[in-house]
């Protein structure tokens, strides 16, 4: 029997966060939806941000409202501080996803505080989230670079891990915000979060494709045991605090990739690819997917 994979679909929410016109709430149920039903276990849904910073996220509350939950499937959202985290309890998010980072100045632009000020606010969060027997996610921006400071150290991003881990976040997210990151610097971060947490079913690798780096980098990542990976359909997304970053790494290229790897999981790529189209025309944009696109113009 094939190893599993687990894909975590972003799309809905690190993929449509930066769009500057706003996506109709009933657009992004839709997409929540028939993400759900191609198979993935667990869809990032939406956030509870400050509706200032991230204006595109600002229907978080009427997105989970909307959805038609499937048995099985994990809801995540956003919470950056215990006033996101109350929104996530009411809108009975699965998990709750606590986001820093490995870079103190993109802290500051994300989030508006110092790493060391963000783990204290994550700290009742977590607590919180525990209490209410949700499943607890920590991601760590800037894990391989950071626009504002470069390449970042192996030890900050093992160090932030650490801080996550010790908060009791069930899964830690080893982020390539900007998509810099090639397969060998991976391998080195990988292995030294590996050295703090089980990389085969603590650790998620969350890759930009700014570089075309991202499938590689997904190589390495499994090469090094990790087992969970987080991607877009369509390839959508970019940072709102990242100039320049492009989106995930689009899902259909992933899927496409771990078949040929004979790794199973579960997701339906045909029903990916349709949904990848939808999507592209909903936004206006053509999708970033190349497997995505190939594999539609065979269909048609
Ligand atoms: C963290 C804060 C709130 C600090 O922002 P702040 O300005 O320091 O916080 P504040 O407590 O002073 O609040 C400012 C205003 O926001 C409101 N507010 C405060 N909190 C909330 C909330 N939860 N929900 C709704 N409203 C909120 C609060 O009520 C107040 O409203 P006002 O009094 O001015 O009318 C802000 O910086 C923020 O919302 N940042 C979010 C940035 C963000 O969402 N970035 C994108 C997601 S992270 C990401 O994409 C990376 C990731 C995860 O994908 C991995 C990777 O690739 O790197």
């Amino acid at each position: 029997m094939a190893e599993h994979i687990k894909i975590v679909e972003v799309g809905p929410r690190d993929g449509l966060q930066n769009e500057k016109q706003f996506v109709d709430t009933a657009v992004k149920i839709e997409l929540v939806d028939r993400l759900a039903a191609a198979g993935f276990q667990n869809v990032e849904a939406a956030s509870f941000v400050s509706p200032k910073w991230v204006p595109q996220m600002a229907d978080g509350a009427a997105v989970m409202a909307g959805i038609d939950r499937r048995p099985g499937t994990i809801y995540s959202v956003l919470a950056p501080n215990l006033r996101g985290f109350e929104g996530a309890l009411a809108a009975r998010a699965d998990e709750v996803v606590i986001f820093g980072a490995a870079s103190e100045a993109f802290s500051q632009r994300n989030i508006n505080c110092s790493i060391a000020e963000s783990i204290a606010r994550f700290e009742p969060v977590a607590a919180a989230a525990k209490e209410a027997g949700m499943r607890l996610r920590g991601s760590i921006s800037c894990a391989l670079g950071c626009p504002y400071q470069g390449e970042t150290p192996v030890a900050a991003v093992v160090d932030v891990a650490e801080r996550l881990l010790r908060l009791g976040c069930d899964e830690i997210d080893v982020a390539d915000t900007i998509g810099v990151g090639t397969a060998a610097q991976v391998g080195r971060v990988l292995r030294a979060v590996g050295q703090v947490a089980d990389l085969g079913t603590r650790v998620s690798g969350h890759f930009h494709d700014t570089y075309g780096q991202a499938l590689a980098n997904i190589l390495a990542a499994l090469d090094c045991g990790v087992r969970i990976f987080h991607s877009s359909v369509a390839g959508l997304g970019g940072c709102p605090y990242a100039k320049g970053a492009t989106g995930n790494v689009a899902t259909e290229d992933v899927l496409y990739l771990l078949r040929g790897q004979g790794l199973h999981t579960g997701v339906d790529l045909d029903a990916v690819v349709d949904i990848g189209q939808w999507i592209s025309e909903r936004i206006g944009r053509p999708t970033s997917s190349r497997a995505g696109r190939a594999l539609a113009l065979k269909k048609a």
